[in-house]
């Protein structure tokens, strides 16, 4: 190598680390400015950056949470190509109305580490780009966790749902610990037959990891190499790629965790004895004749449920407790009303659910008063114009559905708890339902595949919880009671921060009667 040539290489060297120390400095701060407004309508906002003539306004109104996320993902960007909707008009047009153009991910941003890097975009179906491989994969988990295979899920659902009573009997203080196993456990057991409960928890240990690594990867402006896509093609030596160093590692565990399960199902000796699992009958039905295409459809399917289910439903159920604990006249409405409808002899079934309106209104506030998942991101393919505004392909396009939920003029007084703004037997006008058209749980072609999975999950844990127990406020150190605070961590998923109560049976009798329905069932 020529002297001229080594001293080339010295200079880019050097220019490389001056460039790296920039950006290093010039990191986009977690607070942010200000976003800019357009009111499209006087119901519909678009939040814009930068047309130079943006009429600077402020975020207020929004929770510190979602202001506080939404300011992440906008700073992510450097304020570039992102859209906020904040109406659910906007929401319907966009996502629904012109669902063939807004069905995609964003591509770039947080996709770069979650979705190229660690190689979520491949085995998971909520990275995935809109096209064929999702059309596949998506298609599989529709028909898997539809309403008529209802039969399928169901009793798994109530197997676990009595397992976390007795959870909550044994170890009433670990109750967000039991209902991460419950829901977890029913979640492997249908997707891969994998009994947690007798086989010890070491798949929910591994899907934990999983979904860590997802959660890390995916947290808006936590990477450089989101604002800066450039930087993933440095080598990895260079001091200050440890990022590229973790995808890697991550990426491996991530392809691991997705198809170690599948292919020990594959290769069983014995498919007949093996429990009936969403992998398992898939695997039965094509009698092994499948193309590459169709085998990766499965595995990325049944991959992307653990991590997609777990903290939605962890979330709404840890919401009911909070709730208990703050609006006792909720949970002794809840309990007479089961009471006087299933009476002391038994646990709530699927098919009471017509008779007991008032936990199909509970679970309907729930949804609406925790936005569980407040922004949805999707993209577009082709530029689009909407009210004027053009809107260039690979833009963000956010959903707001928190505010969408504290919309005065949807929902009167939407801090409050009230179930009864959905009682249909109340004088009251009944107030737009969140679960019906599912877009509590997103809108189009994307809209969350598990909705019903999910209210029957929300339903049968609700009205077994209710009827056993009383959820009361824990006990400072006077033996006062104390309410928690309602306060929410930051991320995709809104989640309550940690928090104590007590979780007391309601009388010897209602211990039994778990303890009865256990013994009889397994
Ligand atoms: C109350 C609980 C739940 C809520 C609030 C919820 C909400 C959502 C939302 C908002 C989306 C994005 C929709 C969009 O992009 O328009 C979504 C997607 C998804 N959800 Fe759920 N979800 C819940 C439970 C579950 C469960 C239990 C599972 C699996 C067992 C699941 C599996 C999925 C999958 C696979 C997607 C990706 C769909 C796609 O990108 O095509 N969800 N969910």
């Amino acid at each position: 190598m020529s002297m001229l040539q080594i001293h080339d290489h010295v200079v880019l060297v050097l220019a490389f680390f001056a460039a790296l120390v920039l950006l290093l400095f010039f990191r986009p701060k977690a607070s942010f400015p200000q976003v800019a407004t357009f009111t499209l309508t006087e119901a519909s906002a678009i939040y814009w950056k930068p047309p130079s003539t943006s009429k600077a306004a402020g975020i207020q109104g929004l929770s510190p949470m979602v202001a506080s996320l939404r300011a992440r993902y906008v700073s992510a960007r450097f304020q570039k190509g992102i859209v906020i909707l904040d109406s659910l008009s906007a929401i319907t047009d966009l996502f629904e109305k012109r669902s063939s153009r807004y069905s995609t991910r964003p591509v770039f941003g947080m996709q770069v580490m979650a979705g190229e890097l660690v190689g979520k975009e491949d085995t998971a179906i909520l990275f995935m780009k809109y096209g064929t491989k999702w059309k596949q994969t998506r298609q599989l988990v529709h028909v898997w966790l539809n309403q008529r295979n209802l039969e399928t899920y169901l009793p798994v659902q109530v197997l676990e749902s009595y397992h976390l009573l007795q959870d909550l009997l044994e170890t009433p203080e670990r109750f967000s610990e039991h209902l991460r196993t419950a829901i977890g456990s029913a979640i492997l057991k249908l997707t891969y037959g994998i009994e947690c409960r007798t086989n010890g928890y070491s798949w929910i240990a591994k899907s934990e990891e999983l979904h860590k690594i997802t959660a890390a990867a995916s947290e808006p402006g936590r990477w450089l190499v989101d604002s800066f896509p450039i930087l993933r093609f440095m080598p990895s030596f260079i001091p200050g790629t440890g990022f590229l160093r973790w995808a890697k590692k991550s990426r491996k565990v991530a392809f691991d965790l997705v198809r170690s399960p599948y292919i020990s199902i594959k290769e069983d000796k014995n498919p007949d004895k093996t429990i009936s699992s969403f992998v398992h009958d898939h695997l039965i039905e094509k009698g092994g004749n499948m193309t590459p295409q169709e085998e990766d459809a499965l595995i990325v399917a049944a991959g992307s449920l653990y991590a997609a289910g777990i903290d939605t439903l962890v979330s709404v159920m840890r919401t009911f407790f909070m709730i208990m604990v703050r609006y006792p006249a909720v949970q002794t409405r809840l309990q007479s009303e089961i009471d006087s409808v299933i009476g002391p002899h038994r646990l709530a079934r699927f098919e009471d659910r017509d008779s007991l309106p008032y936990v199909g209104c509970v679970i309907k506030e729930l949804l609406r008063f925790n936005a569980v998942a407040p922004l949805v991101p999707h993209s577009l393919d082709e530029d689009d114009i909407y009210e004027g505004y053009r809107i260039p392909k690979g833009t963000w396009v956010m959903a707001n559905l928190w505010a969408v939920f504290n919309d005065p003029s949807i929902y009167r007084d939407p801090s409050t708890f009230k179930p009864e703004r959905f009682d249909t037997n109340s004088n009251e006008a009944v107030e737009l339902d969140p679960t019906p058209l599912a877009f509590c749980m997103g809108l189009g072609r994307r809209f969350c595949p598990a909705s019903h999975f999910s209210l029957c999950t929300l339903f049968i844990s609700i009205a077994h919880i209710v009827s056993v127990f009383n959820i009361l406020p824990p006990l400072d150190e006077n033996g006062e009671e104390v309410l928690p605070p309602l306060n929410f961590e930051l991320g995709h998923i809104r989640t309550l921060e940690h928090f104590q109560c007590r979780v007391v049976p309601r009388s010897e009798e209602t211990a039994n009667l778990v303890r009865n329905t256990l013994i009889h069932a397994t």
